[in-house]
């Protein structure tokens, strides 16, 4: 038998072994040194240990059994010093001598600590084995303020767990956008206001100079000279790969181990593979392209027919709950390039496509990656794209079986490992398999970062042919985290009487325990419009603009857009927004399309402070609620008014502001059919008659512009209330989340709603339901001013400055 010593016990090298196994179990006496005293587990998942998902024993790959089941020698905690290259044999630290005749070279990276005066200071750290995340955890036990230097994937990934942990955290970041080098700023910028809404503050293009304290540290100092607190700092600035023991002995190194298209070193019989490789110049920092080095190597070693490794184009997510990224290839346009680009800010969805010659070369997508897995595959396989439609038209969660059906058989399903659609389905098929576990097992879908899991799941569901339920296959799930249907949801809340978002994602069986920004947002809604008065709304389950009570702007900045009732202000007010307006050096005041004013460019840490100093309600401008009731002057004014459209529209919009709703909510009302306030284009339009009012619903002046629909007349404000309460609650009880009330009307059918609401005793039902879901509301803005938890967690600046 031919031996075979690999150096490194992590993930790349014994992916590599077990290829090797596969095709050849019976070739080689295997030896295996780790520096680390654990078989091999799961790196990537150490992200996941301080998020607070998994634990230590679920991310063992190979457990120690595996080693023995193989006849592998395993020496853990043991590192190999030098390789005597003429002699072919590896020395160990502890004085151990093993021969070779082939060896591997799997050592990997080391994190990158800078070399700054304090960084061997105690409580400062990298991101990058058991070790490092045992003391990150044990710190957060003891201490409060962390940073974590560097906005990278590593970094971000690092400071979602902190924050898991209870501290606070500061993320120091080098340049002006945070991933720059997989996003461009328009994403990354959406990505920022969504950290920082779940907690994050962010000190940017900013460079440390120097780590503080005794022997412990106690903050850090950057080039400009401001200065920031700290007990705990993490690096996360990236990678270097562990050449050491190949550069001591004579083997040539670059950035990393030089090896060509089979692997091999420029030692005979010596190959290298993972971070620790560099191919073409370049040096992999993901394991997708690590497992096709680890493939070919392989191959190669075991004297098959081996196709040369040719380098990776890889594909980028972020691992944080709340995040939904996705980003390959080429990010910044040149002179050659032309891009495909949707951009949905309220949704906060960002789809851009960079094209070359008709062909795909870089890919981002923010808020909604459903399209990932389709132009990756046209990317790598440079598919023409003349004449193809390149996004999903529909944004929200479409059925997963759906996805599948029409999902091409060479579709990459698991990035990580290389696995399509066609290979899951002929093992399923060929293999009989029935579960996630078999199949990842089987294929190795899944058994990375363990995205693609949701995807694997509803492949097996439906290549189960005969035991798939054909009824399942047609429902619409709320996204791709869930089978499940908003009745299925809305049915099981009430059935299992479940009250919180991570209860239902618990007791429902999420596919992804942290859920996502489809699902998370819609149970939240769904449990506060179930439980009515007695549901804790979930803050940090909403949209980002909800959780930050005011809009996110381009360029990072918010808006301040305060409550006018009916579009009536007074001098007061308007002198408040105008002093305001002055004292925060305000960029833009704008009256707003809802007959109110707005302040635009507002920075985070002023928001508390403004909105104390205007001492006037939100008005929602961002909210899935009820935005504004535009008024015209009506009969007090106008020679042509019948009835006081101020009077309605200013008890409509006090009676019903702050409620949620599925979406967002207009109304209008003109105190005659002259219709001075477009009430005909508003969610509920209200026009005044001779001796009453018409109402009309499911109106949109938006992008799918719709006339509303005549309703009904009533003669009374009285009854003009009454209508609006049941009309809005049977919305409420029965619309998807995100369904507009014009495509709520146009689904469940005008005439239907026009039945339920007929009857006096629904109405007054609805109306009951409506004002004890009301009460329980109260003022954003002042519970902001008055709570320093919620200014300190949302709206904080941690930045101190010297001398302060
Ligand atoms: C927190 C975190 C999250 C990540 N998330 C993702 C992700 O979502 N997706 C993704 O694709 N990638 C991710 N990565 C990167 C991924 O984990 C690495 O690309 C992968 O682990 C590299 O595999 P490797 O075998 O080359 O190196 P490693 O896994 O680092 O293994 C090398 C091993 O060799 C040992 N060793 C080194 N020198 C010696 C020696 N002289 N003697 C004996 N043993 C030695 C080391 O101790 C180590 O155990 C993440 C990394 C981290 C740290
Ligand atoms: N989800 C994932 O795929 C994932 C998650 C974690 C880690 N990883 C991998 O782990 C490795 C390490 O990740 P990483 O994020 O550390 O590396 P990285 O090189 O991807 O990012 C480092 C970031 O730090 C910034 N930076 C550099 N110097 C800095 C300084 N002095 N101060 C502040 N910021 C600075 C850079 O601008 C860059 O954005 C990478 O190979 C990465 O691919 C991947
Ligand atoms: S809608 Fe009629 S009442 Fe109102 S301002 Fe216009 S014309 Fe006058
Ligand atoms: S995509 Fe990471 S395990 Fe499948």
């Amino acid at each position: 038998m031919r031996k075979l010593v690999m150096i490194g016990n992590g993930m790349a090298g014994v992916r590599t072994i077990e290829e090797i196994l596969k095709q050849s179990p019976e070739q080689f006496e295997i030896t295996i040194f780790g520096q680390e005293p654990y078989p091999n587990y799961n790196r990537i998942k150490l992200s996941n240990i301080l998020q607070g998902d998994t634990n230590f024993d679920e991310i063992i790959i190979n457990p120690l059994d595996w080693y023995k089941e193989n006849n592998i020698q395993l020496f853990t905690g043991e590192t190999v010093a030098n390789i005597d290259v003429e002699a072919k044999r590896v020395i160990s630290n502890q004085g151990r001598e093993v021969d070779y005749d082939e060896l591997i070279i799997a050592t990997g990276s080391n994190s990158f600590i800078l070399p700054i005066p304090g960084a061997d200071k105690k409580g400062v750290t990298g991101f990058r084995d058991i070790q490092d995340c045992e003391m990150i955890i044990k710190s957060a036990e003891q201490y409060k303020k962390a940073v974590v230097i560097g906005g990278g994937l590593l970094g971000l990934e690092a400071a979602r767990g902190l924050l898991n942990l209870g501290m606070k955290v500061d993320v120091v970041h080098l340049m002006p956008h945070l991933m720059e080098r997989q996003l461009d700023p328009i994403a990354s910028s959406l990505l920022r206001a969504e950290l920082e809404s779940q907690g994050m503050n962010f000190l940017m293009e900013k460079e440390t100079v120097e780590i503080l304290g005794d022997e412990r540290v106690t903050g850090l100092r950057f080039k400009d000279g401001s200065e920031v607190e700290a007990d705990l700092v993490v690096m996360a600035i990236g990678i270097k790969s562990n050449t050491a023991v190949a550069k001591n002995s004579g083997i040539y190194v670059n950035r990393g181990i030089v090896v060509n298209d089979f692997m091999e070193t420029s030692v005979p019989n010596v190959y290298a593979v993972g971070e620790c490789a560099e191919h073409r110049e370049i040096v992999y920092g993901f394991v997708a392209p690590l497992y096709e080095q680890g493939k070919v190597l392989a191959e190669r070693i075991c004297g098959g027919e081996a196709k040369p490794y040719a380098g990776s184009v890889t594909g980028t997510q972020l691992k944080v709950a709340g995040v939904d990224l996705f980003s390959a290839g080429e990010i910044f346009e040149d002179g050659s390039t032309k891009s495909i680009m949707i951009y949905n800010e309220y949704e906060g969805i960002y789809k851009r496509v960079l094209t070359r010659n008709n062909l795909i070369v870089g890919i981002v997508l923010y808020g909604d990656t459903k399209d990932s897995t389709k132009l990756f595959r046209m990317l790598t396989k440079k598919e023409d794209i003349s004449g193809v439609s390149i996004f999903q038209t529909e944004c929200s969660g479409s059925g997963a079986s759906d996805d599948i059906a029409s999902m091409p058989n060479d579709e990459l399903v698991c990035g990580c490992n290389g696995v399509t659609k066609g290979a899951i389905v002929e093992a399923i098929q060929t293999q009989g398999l029935t579960t996630l576990d078999q199949v990842s097992h089987c294929t190795n879908a899944g058994r990375s970062c363990g995205r693609c899991k949701p995807m694997v799941s509803s492949i097996l569901a439906h290549t189960l042919g005969d035991q798939f339920d054909s009824a399942a296959a047609q429902k619409t799930s709320i996204c791709s985290c869930t089978t499940i249907s908003r009745e299925e949801l809305v049915a099981e809340i009430k059935a299992k009487g479940l009250t919180s978002v991570k209860e239902v994602m618990n007791v429902l069986e999420w596919n992804n325990e942290e859920g996502c920004t489809k699902c998370r947002p819609a149970i939240n809604y769904y449990l506060g419009m179930i439980h009515m008065d007695e549901y804790k709304d979930d803050r940090d389950s909403r949209l980002v603009n909800e959780k930050m009570h005011a809009n996110i702007q381009k360029d990072g900045t918010y808006s301040v857009v305060p409550r006018m009732y009916g579009g009536v202000t007074t001098a007061a007010d308007l002198k408040k927004i105008a002093e305001v307006a002055e004292k925060y050096n305000v960029p833009l005041v704008k009256l707003t399309g809802g007959q109110r004013i707005g302040l635009f460019g507002v920075k985070k840490e002023d928001l508390p402070a403004m909105w104390e100093e205007l001492d006037m309600p939100s008005g929602y401008a961002y909210g899935k609620t009820l935005r504004t009731v535009k008024t015209c002057v009506g009969a007090q004014f106008c020679r042509y008014g019948t009835q006081d459209s101020m009077a309605l529209g200013i008890e409509l919009e006090k009676k019903f502001e702050r409620l949620d709703t599925p979406h967002k909510v207009k109304m209008g009302v003109s105190a005659c059919p002259r219709n001075c306030s477009e009430a005909g284009i508003k969610d509920i339009g209200f026009v005044g008659i001779d001796g009453g009012w018409e109402i009309y619903v499911a109106g949109n002046g938006g992008v799918d512009l719709r006339p509303g629909d005549l309703l009904c007349t009533v003669k009374t404000q009285a009854e003009v209330m009454k209508m609006t309460g049941a009309y809005l609650q049977y919305y409420r009880e029965t619309a998807n989340y995100l369904e507009r009330t014009s495509k709520w009307v146009e689904r469940v059918g005008l005439d239907h709603v026009k039945e339920v609401l007929a009857d006096e005793e629904t109405r007054k039902a609805l109306n009951e339901r409506m004002n004890q879901t009301l009460k329980k509301y109260i003022e954003p803005w002042n519970e902001a001013i008055q709570n320093e938890e919620i200014q300190d967690k949302y709206y904080a600046q941690h930045t101190i400055k010297v001398g302060e």
